[in-house]
């Protein structure tokens, strides 16, 4: 299979129990809940979404034939191994499970990395990822219901965090939603936390900092 890709590169996790940590960041193309045109923003299933997931021209972005071709191009991206701390790649987009296979899976642990996913749960994750990440989606069923983190975007008032505190995740986070109303969901977030603790703030640090 080939895969469409609209950027790769080198930063820090910003979100999450991995946040801080470095990471190549595989975006594929394409998204099952929103085109990506702003003129179908209002009508999409998502409809809060920070990226820009249309197309391959981004940075390191394109049409990859096959699994050891963009396997390499991660493994290029994230430069000298022997620099301490495992490799790691986070795959997202878009929505990565619309192409991320075990090929492609098996090709990039032979690279030597950790594999990670941000996925908004509508399509189940395929064995041998080593860290899932669900971002529950109003209007969308959760297929993925296992994982390592949930990362809810608050508020959504079609999906409180008490209809999916009881799925099956390792860490719980609620993350401000970006937008005009930031300052006021962060403040909704610290109280919600406050109040109950199994869950915790996400920020989206690289937004903070200035880095990609
Ligand atoms: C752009 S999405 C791509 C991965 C996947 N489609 C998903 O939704 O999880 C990456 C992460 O950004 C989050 N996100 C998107 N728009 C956001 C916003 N306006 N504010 C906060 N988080 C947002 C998503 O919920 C997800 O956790
Ligand atoms: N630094 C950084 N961290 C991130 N965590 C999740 C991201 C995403 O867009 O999936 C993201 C991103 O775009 N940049
Ligand atoms: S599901 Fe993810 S990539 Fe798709 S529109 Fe929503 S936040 Fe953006
Ligand atoms: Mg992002």
């Amino acid at each position: 299979m080939s895969y469409a890709v609209k950027e790769i590169f080198k930063t820090l996790q910003g979100e999450g129990a991995q946040a801080g940590r470095a990471a190549v960041f595989c975006r594929f193309a394409g998204c099952n809940l929103w085109s990506g045109r702003e003129e179908d923003r209002a009508s999409a299933i998502c409809r809060f979404c920070d990226t820009d997931f249309v197309g391959m021209d981004g940075e390191g972005g394109g049409r990859f034939a096959d699994a050891p071709s963009l396997a390499a191009t991660i493994a290029r991206t994230w430069g000298e191994k022997g620099a301490g701390g495992r490799p790691y790649v986070v795959f997202t987009g878009g929505e990565p499970l619309l192409q991320l296979d075990a090929a492609l899976i098996e090709a990039v642990h032979a690279e030597g990395f950790e594999i990670a996913i941000e996925t908004n749960g509508t399509l189940p994750a395929p064995a041998g990822i080593d860290w899932i990440c669900v971002s529950p989606k109003a209007g969308a069923e959760i297929v993925q219901r296992t994982g390592s983190e949930l990362k809810l975007v608050y508020p959504q008032p079609e999906v409180p965090p008490e209809a999916v505190a009881g799925l099956t995740f390792e860490h719980y986070f609620l993350q401000p939603m970006d937008g005009p109303a930031r300052i006021e969901n962060t403040q909704a977030v610290i109280a919600y936390c406050l109040a109950h603790p199994q869950w915790r703030l996400s920020l989206q640090t690289h937004k903070i900092t200035g880095i990609p």
